[in-house]
């Protein structure tokens, strides 16, 4: 046995493959597809820090992955049903996207979503993220929440199982609530969805099983409702960094707008800004990254460990 032969046989002997980018980036060549540069251009508009080649070396391979998985679980939804003598129920596959506030979920999770709707098989691709789950800014307050958004407690956690239930019971009309991050609050409307191929699902939380609130505790996990998990993963310094980067942007663009929640903010100085940014995430987003994100990192099926500019540098999967 070669010594890489060997070094792959220890890697993987962990209940996982661990693939360096170039391993990773390599997976797409034995089955080559066919996005057109126009294509290309339009999935980099969604983030124009997103690189071409990030969207073929990483994000293609993955969203081919997850396109043969689907497949997959339909070909089996059918079986099961042929054996049970049953009408076909139409449930979406469901992934679930986790990782610390601006690791890039969002960004993620609609290249994800656009890449897997322009698959031949035409998947029809929904997207909901759990900000909309949590508890608007009046229930927050009078918990004394306000500078825990994004911890467990904060979240109606029996509101996201109830969703994902009847989504993926096959029902119409599903209700989504939505959160602006403009008023910094939950929106009084809802947005109604019917049951679509694939389901992902965005959010800090996705592969927590804590709530936070005893009497609030569900007698499901969402983790339940998850066909595939992804973890965004990256050093905290530069999630930290990434976090001010997204704020001092904000200052010069949606925190101008005087129906903003952080409107004051827009009048703030860089080095005040930067400061403020640091004291937020301190106060709030890193411990919860520390105690209640990070530790749901290897429930995960996937593990994108990002680098510097948000280069995906090794992934791991989880072996089925
Ligand atoms: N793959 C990527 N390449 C370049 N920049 C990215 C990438 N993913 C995210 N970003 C940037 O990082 C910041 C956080 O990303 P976002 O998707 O909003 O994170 P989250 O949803 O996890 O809070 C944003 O400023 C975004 O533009
Ligand atoms: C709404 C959130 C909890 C979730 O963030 P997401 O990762 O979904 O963008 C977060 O953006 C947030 O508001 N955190 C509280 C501290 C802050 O204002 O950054």
């Amino acid at each position: 046995m070669s010594i890489t032969e060997l070094a792959a046989q220890e890697r993987t002997a962990a209940g996982h493959f661990d693939f360096s980018r170039a391993e990773w980036a390599a997976l797409r060549q034995s089955t080559p597809m066919t996005l057109t540069a126009e294509e290309l251009t339009d999935l980099q508009g969604l983030n124009e820090a997103l690189s071409v080649e990030e969207i073929e070396e990483v994000y293609l391979p993955l969203s081919r992955l997850l396109n043969l998985y689907v497949v997959a679980t339909q070909g089996l939804h059918h079986v099961a049903n042929d054996f049970l003598g049953r009408e076909p129920v139409k449930s979406p596959y469901v992934i679930g996207i986790a990782g610390s506030v601006a690791v890039g979920k969002s960004t993620t999770a609609r290249v994800l979503r656009a890449l897997l709707s322009r698959w031949e098989n035409h998947l029809q691709v929904a997207l909901v993220t759990t900000d909309g789950f949590l508890y608007p800014n009046a229930v927050l307050r009078e918990r004394n929440l306000m500078d825990r958004k994004g911890f467990p407690e904060s979240y109606d956690v029996r509101r996201l199982i109830r969703f994902l239930d009847e989504i993926t019971s096959g029902h119409s009309d599903v209700e989504v609530p939505k959160y602006s991050h403009l008023v910094y609050d939950v929106l009084p409307d809802v947005e109604r969805i019917s049951t679509p191929d694939i389901l992902i699902v965005e959010g800090l939380n996705v592969l927590q099983s804590w709530t936070g609130r005893t009497e609030d505790a569900p007698s499901r996990f969402v983790a339940d409702f998850l066909d595939f998990t992804i973890y965004l993963d990256a050093d905290h310094d530069l999630i930290r960094q990434w976090y001010v980067d997204r704020f001092l942007t904000l200052r010069r663009t949606a925190f101008r707008d005087p129906a903003s929640y952080f409107h004051k903010y827009s009048r703030l100085s860089l080095r005040e800004a930067r400061k403020t940014a640091l004291d937020i995430w301190d106060r709030i987003n890193s411990p919860n990254l520390a105690h209640n994100i990070a530790p749901t990192r290897s429930r995960a099926h996937l593990v994108l460990q990002k680098g510097p500019d948000h280069r995906v540098d090794r992934v791991r999967l989880r072996k089925l």
